[in-house]
């Protein structure tokens, strides 16, 4: 990926990344001076001595600096409230905000310019240095989340967790990312932290690494609970994954009191906490019943995002007890369901108790109001409409761009632009046939499909498509991971139409980017769409969509209209495979028939400003509302 900072494995396709020089010069930041600074040693005392020591030395923290909690407000201690709240945790004054941030960039700009008075400095121009976008918003961000891109990905929550903080940080916000480290990943250095967190009556060490990258901070939480599960990060069985998304949550949420980036920790001034799906929505109950209801962190928020509600944590009441919350929270947690009674359900308690909650499109906020679109959640959602906002996902367009796409710099593909699509895409097109073992024809329409094999994402309507597909002249490459039934379908399909048909089970960023770019068409028949980025890329790419209109795909495929000559792909309106071929044979016909109307929907495609920039001012808009909220 030509991330700045951080490099995929290109040949074995793994997520792991690799050090390089590059890489190393691009994590530093200026320096700041610190007007606090934290020992990792000092910080608090169930923080435990690294055996790796940072390699900054930092001041210690003056006791007067420390605020000791009034633990005799607290009705139930549990485990992990004793130990957090005990310990010393450092007053929100000894903390850096990101205005006092700012003023340590200023004066590092200062002085690095006195030192480098070379006489071009025009001192005007350096006053007139605009503000940041977000103005006086600027505030203190940290994003939660199971997975990060490039280092982590399964799906599209990694793609936003790896683009969305780039995008606030360019608006001027101090942005963290906190996500587990599976792997060896090159970036990240120890920070000197560790923690200790008793996990299920089980004491599990903790330790912190940190990477600087393009003007955010990645702090990654080791475990070995978290170790070499990158290719399977949801794998095990209910109760471990809830422990080790259990401990995720917990080690994240003394994150800004005890990890220093840059030699400052973020604090709780002007913080505000963006959690992803069920897998973090545990920390918004933590704030809650940890922090806030003890008089801690009074006005740090949170914001829960949800990207996919049919994943949500559930199990019986019983689960309860591995949270180690007070008995008055396990309300909280308690759903209804018509088939097994009460349950346990932790994106239940993260949408009660979380200051805001965001969803990734408008379509999808409104069909989480209905029982078929709320999976049993759409009550609590409905409950909680004030302060429920959609905001389509944005693409980060230095990793999703046909002009600087690096996996297509070999095997005969090319980097095209909107000036070069004519050539550019046909010869994507002929590598992909080459690397897909098709016929190498420029005339037949190449179908591509890209998605985890679940009943989501409605691989099985293509199956059913595949007899009137295959009656067409048409190429199919298909790449998915996911249920073993719908991979076996996938390569039963290629066994039957080899000449015309790739099933390619596996994940593989590199062939994800290569089918975009060389596919005429993506489908996107998905049940349910919370957003979808690979129609955004697809469109970006100059590939025409051919989507069920649901969620984001409504919002964002606007369907073509021949008359108008406006629009950028194909709609239908149901789940089913008639409708699909309803929609796929007018594409089809377009695109063998009315080639200036093709061009024409690919260049409307590419020319939409997709980036995450509009993204991050809708997102700032809802942080600005979380942190004036009581
Ligand atoms: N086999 C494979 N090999 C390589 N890459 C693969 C792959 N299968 C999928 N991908 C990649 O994973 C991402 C999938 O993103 P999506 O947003 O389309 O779906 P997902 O359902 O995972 O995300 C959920 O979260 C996102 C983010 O909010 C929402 O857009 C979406 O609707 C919601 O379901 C894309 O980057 C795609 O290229």
């Amino acid at each position: 990926m030509p991330r700045k900072g951080a490099t995929l494995n290109k040949d074995s396709d793994k997520k792991t990344t690799k050090r390089n020089p590059k890489t190393v010069g691009s994590t530093e930041r200026p320096a700041v001076k610190s007007k606090v600074s934290l020992s990792p040693s000092q910080v608090t005392s169930s923080t435990v001595n690294s055996q790796e020591p940072a390699k900054a030395t930092y001041e210690t923290v003056k006791s007067s600096q420390v605020m000791p909690l009034d633990v005799d407000s607290q009705k139930n201690v549990t485990s992990f409230s004793r130990e957090i709240l005990l310990s010393e945790v450092p007053s929100s004054s000894s903390m850096a905000s990101a205005s006092t941030l700012e003023d340590e960039k200023r004066d590092h700009r200062e002085s690095s310019s006195k030192e480098i008075d070379v006489g071009t400095e025009d001192p005007v121009n350096e006053d007139l240095k605009p503000p940041p976008l977000a103005g006086t918003n600027v505030m203190n961000v940290i994003l939660v989340c199971a997975e990060c891109a490039p280092w982590s990905k399964t799906g599209g929550l990694g793609d936003v967790a790896g683009a969305l903080p780039k995008a606030l940080a360019r608006r001027g916000h101090r942005v963290m990312v906190v996500v587990p480290l599976y792997g060896n990943y090159a970036e990240p250095q120890h920070t000197g932290v560790r923690k200790m967190f008793k996990i299920d009556g089980q004491d599990m060490e903790v330790n912190y690494f940190h990477a600087y990258i393009d003007n955010v901070d990645f702090v990654f939480i080791d475990s070995p609970i978290f170790q070499h599960r990158g290719n399977n990060i949801y794998g095990g069985n209910r109760v471990d994954i809830l422990k080790r998304m259990d401990l995720f949550c917990k080690a994240a949420i003394v994150v800004p009191w005890h990890v220093p980036c840059g030699g400052i920790c973020y604090g709780d001034g002007n913080l505000v906490f963006i959690a992803n799906d069920w897998h973090t929505a545990l920390l918004p109950v933590y704030l809650k019943a940890y922090f806030r209801d003890n008089g801690v962190m009074k006005f740090t928020r949170s914001v829960l995002v949800i990207h996919n509600i049919a994943h949500q944590g559930r199990g019986p009441m019983d689960d309860f007890s591995i949270v180690d919350l007070p008995a008055q929270y396990a309300d909280l947690f308690k759903l209804y369901d018509p088939v097994g009674g009460d349950h346990f359900n932790i994106f239940a308690a993260g949408l009660k108790t979380a200051d805001r909650v965001v969803t990734v499109s408008h379509g999808y906020a409104w069909e989480l109001k209905t029982s078929e679109g709320g999976w049993g959640l759409n009550g609590i959602r409905n409950e909680n409409e004030w302060k429920l906002q959609g905001i389509v996902n944005g693409i980060d367009i230095e990793e999703w761009n046909p002009q600087l796409d690096v996996y297509l710099k070999s095997d005969g593909y090319a980097n095209y632009s909107l000036d070069t699509l004519q050539t550019g895409k046909p010869q994507c097109k002929a590598a992909l046939q080459k690397e897909m073992n098709l016929p190498v024809r420029d005339d037949v329409p190449l179908i591509g499909f890209i998605g985890r094999l679940d009943h989501q994402k409605g691989v099985d309507l293509i199956a059913e498509a595949i007899p009137w597909m295959m009656g067409q002249d048409v190429q199919l490459v298909m790449l998915g991971t996911g249920r073993p039934d719908l991979e076996q379908m996938l390569k039963q399909i290629e066994g039957q139409y080899g000449d015309k048909v790739r099933g390619w089970v596996g994940f593989s960023v590199k062939t994800a980017h290569r089918i975009t770019a060389g596919a005429d068409i993506l489908l996107m028949p998905s049940r349910f769409e919370p957003c979808g980025l690979n129609q955004l890329y697809a469109m970006s790419y100059g590939t025409v969509p051919v989507v069920h209109a649901v969620g984001g795909l409504r919002d964002t495929v606007q369907p073509f209209d021949p008359f108008n000559e406006s629009g950028y792909g194909w709609t239908f309106g149901r789940a089913e495979a008639n409708q699909l071929i309803d929609a796929l044979g007018n594409c089809l016909l377009t695109y063998r028939q009315y080639k200036q109307s093709w061009e024409g929907l690919q260049r409307r495609g590419m020319m939409q400003d997709l980036s995450w920039d509009h993204a991050a001012e809708k997102y700032e808009e809802v942080l600005v509302a979380a942190k004036y909220q009581w």
